[in-house]
């Protein structure tokens, strides 16, 4: 990028925090990023963490905005983007929603006019750089207005573009919602650890460094999954009896309605929100 955008949140929550933390670990200025929401809690957090603007006022920060990086709860994205229309109404902003099940059409429509919009699906560990984003492009995003929005992902961690918006509702189901999943494996397996007779602490530190070690050992291979879980287990042995345990409770069945729940929770907020 040779001149950074302004890049302005609405709304200023988990997940904006976890961007606004992310990038500016990576260095990008301060001064560069505002954030807009009602909870000056929400507020006081970011401007006192990152030294970023802050304000209540969406309006006023909105049409200062090069990148407009929509933040808040589905439910409340018509009333915040309907609110915008007038503000935005002789600025040309390119608008990334983070909203899940929000199409763009409807984010058009509420804006009152056509403009460049991205949709992306972060997720949490961005605030540690390790985030991972669906990203998506209505015709109206430039190849530079792509690029910019893909620097900013890509220096929260990785990113991966897809040409169909319909697959954003996956990309929810798998990497969106993921780390919640992570976070639930890593409950259970320090329950299970502890009731073997672990301490809890120890529990926490290796099952944790375990998670860790797997998937960045997953990252670097050029093995898939399936064969690095084969290379530990050995022939008779431990892990063998658990990699059982797993599949003989179904464990496969559990990932799969899981993700779809999820999926369809995603395609029933794009209906419901296309709706009203
Ligand atoms: N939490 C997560 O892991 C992920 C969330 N998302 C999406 O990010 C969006 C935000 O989610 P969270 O950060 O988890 O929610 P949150 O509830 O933590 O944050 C929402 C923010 O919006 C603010 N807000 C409420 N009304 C507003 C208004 N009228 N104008 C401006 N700001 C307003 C709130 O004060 C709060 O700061 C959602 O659309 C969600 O689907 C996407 C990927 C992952
Ligand atoms: O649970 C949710 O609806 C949001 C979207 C993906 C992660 N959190």
């Amino acid at each position: 990028m040779d001149k950074k955008p302004h890049i302005v949140f609405i709304g200023a929550g988990n997940m904006a925090s976890s961007i606004i933390g992310g990038l500016v670990a990576s260095g990008y200025p301060a001064s560069l990023i505002s954030a807009s929401a009602p909870s000056q809690e929400h507020l006081d957090a970011l401007s006192t963490k990152y030294q970023i603007n802050t304000t209540q006022n969406n309006h006023s920060v909105a049409a200062e905005a090069d990148i407009l990086v929509l933040a808040v709860k589905p439910q409340i994205l018509q009333a915040v983007c309907t609110d915008l229309a007038s503000p935005l109404n002789d600025k040309n902003p390119l608008i990334i929603s983070i909203a899940a099940g929000v199409e763009t059409p409807h984010i058009e429509q509420w804006l009152g006019k056509t403009l460049p919009i991205i949709r992306c699906m972060p997720n949490t560990p961005a605030l540690v750089s390790q985030g991972a984003s669906g990203l998506f492009a209505n015709a109206q995003v430039s190849a530079e207005q792509r690029q910019q929005a893909d620097e900013i992902f890509q220096s929260i961690g990785v990113t991966q573009w897809i040409t169909l918006e319909d697959q954003m509702h996956g990309i929810t189901a798998l990497s969106g919602s993921g780390p919640a999943y992570f976070f639930l494996m890593m409950e259970a397996l320090e329950d299970a650890a502890v009731k073997t007779g672990i301490p809890r602490e120890t529990a926490r530190k290796l099952g944790i460094q375990t998670v860790l070690g797997a998937a960045e050992m997953a990252k670097q291979s050029e093995l898939e999954p399936a064969q690095l879980k084969r290379n530990v287990m050995s022939p008779g042995g431990t892990t063998e009896r658990a990699i059982q345990s797993f599949e003989d409770g179904g464990i496969r069945a559990i990932f799969a309605t899981a993700v779809s729940a999820a999926a369809n929770r995603s395609k029933e907020l794009a209906e419901l929100l296309g709706k009203q």
